[in-house]
């Protein structure tokens, strides 16, 4: 199979690398610089030092108007760029003519309207045409890199995506599960990162493990009752791009998401925090979206709500907490 993977970051490196293996691949960087650099050093020294590149990854850089005919050249197309690219890419690709998916998760940033939207909803308005889907699940790109045991969710409504996606990444050491709920797994890859920065700083701040375990638990509520409300299937909240991912980023120290939270419980500022992390922290760009989202559709999100006043700089960390606790008493199942 042959695999066009466009972004070269930590993400898309690691799947280059693990499919790599098996398939030729190739990987496109937007800045020629950067392409040159990892071809000759076969390592991506920027976003994802110590990794090898197997010979089947070739480096491309083609300018954003020259992909459609670059990915007519392979048969599965993978955008791993951060969300804010996404727009961009799929109006360039939307005529390409070859199963599409992206590893962004999160909601682009609000330009045309107040709330910014998922993965499939700019598809749906700038590449309706395309068949297309979102590879998510719990998946820290270093573990995938190293041949690390993992599991993935290819999610699509469209066969020929799953079935693609399984056929480039299944391997020894990666799972792909097929799911057809797009929006379900969507809001789970976004709202978890929204979720592990209140983690981060729930850690930083040495609050404890049951607080930690309330806020994944209650976080996992809240990710379920705007999911249904976008139309997801609840069940899908209980699986890899849910509840896994969830966890896995809740409370791994690998989590760009969760080292926001604990670098703010620090004292760092949102900027010095985002700024020392070298990668996208795509919850710091969702969390408005999420609540406002939420809001418009009557969905109770005050986890998320507190992890907004404490990025626009509302409340300190401290005081985001305390306000949690400090909530009406309430029913688990509500
Ligand atoms: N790193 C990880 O372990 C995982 C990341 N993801 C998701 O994958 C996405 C990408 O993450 P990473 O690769 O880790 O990010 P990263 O911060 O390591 O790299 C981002 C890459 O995108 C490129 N880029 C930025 N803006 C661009 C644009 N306008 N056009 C083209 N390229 C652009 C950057 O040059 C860089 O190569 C994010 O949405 C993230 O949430 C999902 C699963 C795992
Ligand atoms: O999505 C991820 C793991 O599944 C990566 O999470 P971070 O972006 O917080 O590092």
């Amino acid at each position: 199979m042959d695999i066009l993977v466009l972004g070269a970051g930590a993400w898309g490196t690691a799947l280059a690398i693990s499919a790599g293996t098996r398939h030729a691949v190739t990987l496109w960087a937007r800045d020629t610089a950067q392409a040159q650099a990892i071809a000759s050093a076969r390592v991506n020294a920027k976003y994802l030092p110590g990794f090898q590149l197997p010979p089947a990854v070739a480096l491309s850089a083609e300018a954003v108007a020259d992909l459609p005919a670059l990915a007519r050249r392979h048969d599965l197309v993978i955008v791993a760029t951060p969300m804010a690219a996404l727009r961009e890419m799929l109006a360039a690709l939307g005529a390409c003519g070859r199963p599409l998916a992206w590893l962004c998760k999160g909601f682009e940033a609000p330009w045309t309207r107040s709330y910014g939207l998922l993965g499939h909803e700019v598809r749906a308005e700038v590449a309706p045409a395309l068949a297309a889907g979102a590879l998510s699940g719990p998946s820290f790109a270093q573990e995938v890199a190293a041949g690390q045991p993992t599991a993935l969710v290819a999610a699509s409504e469209s066969a020929e995506v799953r079935d693609a996606l399984v056929a480039a990444f299944h391997s020894p050491s990666v799972r792909v599960y097929a799911n057809e709920d797009l929006p379900g797994v969507e809001v789970g890859g976004a709202v978890k990162n929204v979720l592990a920065i209140a983690t981060g700083l729930c850690d930083g701040l040495a609050l404890g493990l049951n607080a930690r375990a309330a806020l994944v638990t209650r976080g996992l509520a809240e990710m379920t009752r705007l999911g249904v409300a976008l139309g997801a299937r609840p069940e899908t909240f209980m699986g890899l791009s849910g509840l896994g991912d969830l966890v896995l980023t809740a409370t791994g120290d690998l989590s760009r998401n969760r080292r926001v939270g604990l670098l703010l419980a620090q004292g760092r500022t949102l900027q010095q925090a985002v700024a020392s992390l070298g990668h996208v922290a795509e919850g710091v760009y969702s969390a408005r979206t999420v609540v406002e989202r939420a809001r418009r559709l009557g969905v109770r999100m005050p986890i998320a709500e507190a992890v907004v006043d404490l990025l626009d700089g509302k409340v300190a960390p401290a005081e985001a907490v305390a306000l949690l606790m400090a909530r009406q008493p309430a029913s688990e199942a509500g």
